[in-house]
């Protein structure tokens, strides 16, 4: 049994994979689930949760030192070995040190201390706005403020200011005794109140993540540490287009009644976040059907915004097949993957094939982007760290065509189930790309007529709309069927997702989010909106 991560479930059909059972943690979830009824809903059932996960996750990894002891026995500390350890450690290095050392506790801590503050902060918003109506109003978060923290002669802020110094100072007064960084140190030797798993920290970022896998029906005993890995990094790589734009949104919306002001002030932001005219004017027209005449409290606006943009991000699923896009298991398909120079095609291939290996798909990789030298050699690399075979020509200057029609052959005599095949990115000129696309197409379709064929379109997120010109002229040539969207770490027009479904009518496949092999999963509409729009 193997969890298959395309369809982000326990696939029973499949093969484990040898090298990578280790690694499998058995989710059981329906694929591209709807928001469920069963999200925790309240600050601590959800911190129950997350917590529950927590510890489930450090009694799975527990259990796989266990097993891997005889083999770390005179390697201490344990070294990272493959490239999933790097880049767990590597962000474990990147995670800034005050949040590495929080604690359950003071996790727990912040969220409440969060909470109050933000209570505090809306009752001294009602203060500044009405000053007439401050005799009664203060007094509700005073009494508030003096039931969190006892202590009569600060205020509220001051108090919370100085105990974030006394616990910052407790941090560095323990970190200086440990002369080691937490992180490398042997987490089953130590009982620790909260130790910290290796790979991963409780912190705002876990419960957030606990928060949305919760919310599509998933188990906490179910959760892995990649899957939150992921929805971190998925969530931090869209923080430049939250904080610049939507959170500005957000705000606008959950005021109330959209006025003109609110409207031009909204189309302004979301053109800023790259979402594109047409797509902007869909979703202020959806909004103000919904609050120009109603008074709608700023949590119902807010979901209502976020239902809109998942309605916008699966419109076209209602035309293609709905549900999880995955390889068919027992048969070819032949995912051909295209786009322009740079978009990220051939690290997409490494991390698709990645994926497929080990969801346990018998997977191949055809080398037809013959026109960049390097290109081949690059598409190898990928192969040889996901553990799937290449296809390649090593004459100089070969007709892509013919490597896909050999890695077709090799595919059909292999009873392969995926293959997945890198082309070029750049010609002489486009039309000479364009016609090299053609001539590829049409080779698949004639050698392999039962083959399911899927061609995607590479699209670098940085590039905002003019990626989406690009989209165009491919869309032509390789009949496209979906799009891959690259880069969406650290731009801050991660809101092109929504013009590449409104312009081209496109379903995203997946989304990359980083140079590592496991930075790219499956596209969820729900985890997208829930990372944009994320407190
Ligand atoms: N930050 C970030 N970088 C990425 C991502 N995907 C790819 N890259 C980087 O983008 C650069 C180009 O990626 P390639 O996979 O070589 O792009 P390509 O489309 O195959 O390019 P050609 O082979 O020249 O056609 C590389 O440095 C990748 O590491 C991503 O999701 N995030």
């Amino acid at each position: 049994m193997v969890f298959n991560w395309f369809r982000r479930q326990q696939d029973n059909s499949a093969p484990t994979p040898p090298e990578t059972q280790e690694q499998q943690t058995p989710p059981v979830t329906e694929s591209q689930p709807e928001p469920a009824a069963t999200v925790p809903d309240s600050t601590t059932d959800l911190l129950a949760f997350a917590k529950a996960a927590y510890k489930n996750i450090q009694e799975k990894q527990k259990s796989q030192e266990v097993e891997s002891q005889p083999e770390l026995a005179d390697s201490q500390p344990p070294a990272a070995t493959t490239e999933d350890e790097i880049t767990a450690t590597e962000q474990i290095e990147n995670i800034p040190e005050s949040v590495q050392d929080n604690t359950v506790t003071e996790v727990e801590e912040t969220i409440q201390n969060q909470e109050v503050e933000a209570v505090t902060h809306q009752a001294e918003e009602v203060t500044a706005i009405t000053p007439q109506a401050g005799e009664s109003e203060p007094e509700t978060v005073e009494s508030l403020a003096v039931e969190a923290t006892p202590a009569p002669a600060l205020s509220f802020l001051e108090r919370a200011a100085a105990e974030r110094e006394a616990r910052q100072e407790r941090l560095i007064a323990s970190a200086i005794e440990l002369p080691q960084p937490e992180v490398v140190q042997p987490a089953a030797t130590t009982q620790e109140a909260a130790p910290e798993i290796e790979g991963i920290t409780f912190d705002e970022g876990f419960v957030w993540s606990a928060e949305v896998l919760a919310a599509q029906g998933r188990r906490a005993e179910d959760i892995s540490i990649e899957e939150i890995t992921w929805l971190k990094k998925l969530r931090q790589g869209l923080d430049k287009t939250r904080r610049n734009i939507l959170n500005q949104l957000k705000a606008i919306v959950g005021q109330g009644p959209l006025n003109q002001a609110a409207v031009a002030e909204i189309e302004s932001l979301l053109l800023q976040a790259d979402v594109g005219v047409e797509a902007t004017d869909h979703i202020i027209s959806s909004l103000q059907n919904k609050l120009r005449e109603e008074v709608t409290p700023p949590e119902q606006a807010i979901a209502y915004l976020k239902q809109i943009l998942r309605d916008m991000l699966d419109s076209p699923l209602k035309t293609s097949h709905k549900g999880s896009f995955a390889p068919e298991k027992d048969s070819l398909n032949i995912w051909l993957i295209t786009g322009v120079n740079g978009a990220g095609k051939t690290t997409t291939i490494g991390k698709i094939s990645h994926l497929a290996h080990k969801s346990g798909y018998r997977c191949l990789i055809g080398a037809a982007d013959t026109f960049r030298a390097a290109a081949v050699e690059q598409v190898k690399v990928w192969g040889q760290r996901s553990g799937v075979e290449v296809i390649s020509n090593p004459g100089k200057n070969t007709d892509p065509a013919a490597v896909v029609f050999d890695a077709i052959a090799a595919a059909q005599a292999r009873n392969t189930e995926l293959l997945l095949v890198d082309t070029a990115g750049r010609l002489q000129n486009k039309k000479n790309l364009m016609d090299e696309l053609s001539k590829i197409r049409r080779i698949i379709d004639k050698k392999a007529p039962d083959a399911k064929i899927e061609s995607l379109l590479v699209l670098d997120a940085t590039l905002g709309q003019n990626g989406l010109r690009q989209a165009e002229i491919f869309s032509q040539a390789a009949q496209l069927s979906g799009v891959v969207l690259t880069k969406l770490d650290g731009t801050a027009k991660g809101g092109v997702a929504l013009a590449v479904v409104q312009q081209l009518g496109l379903p995203i496949r997946f989304i990359g989010a980083g140079e590592g092999i496991e930075d790219l999963r499956p596209f969820s509409s729900y985890e997208f909106v829930e990372a944009l729009l994320s407190g």
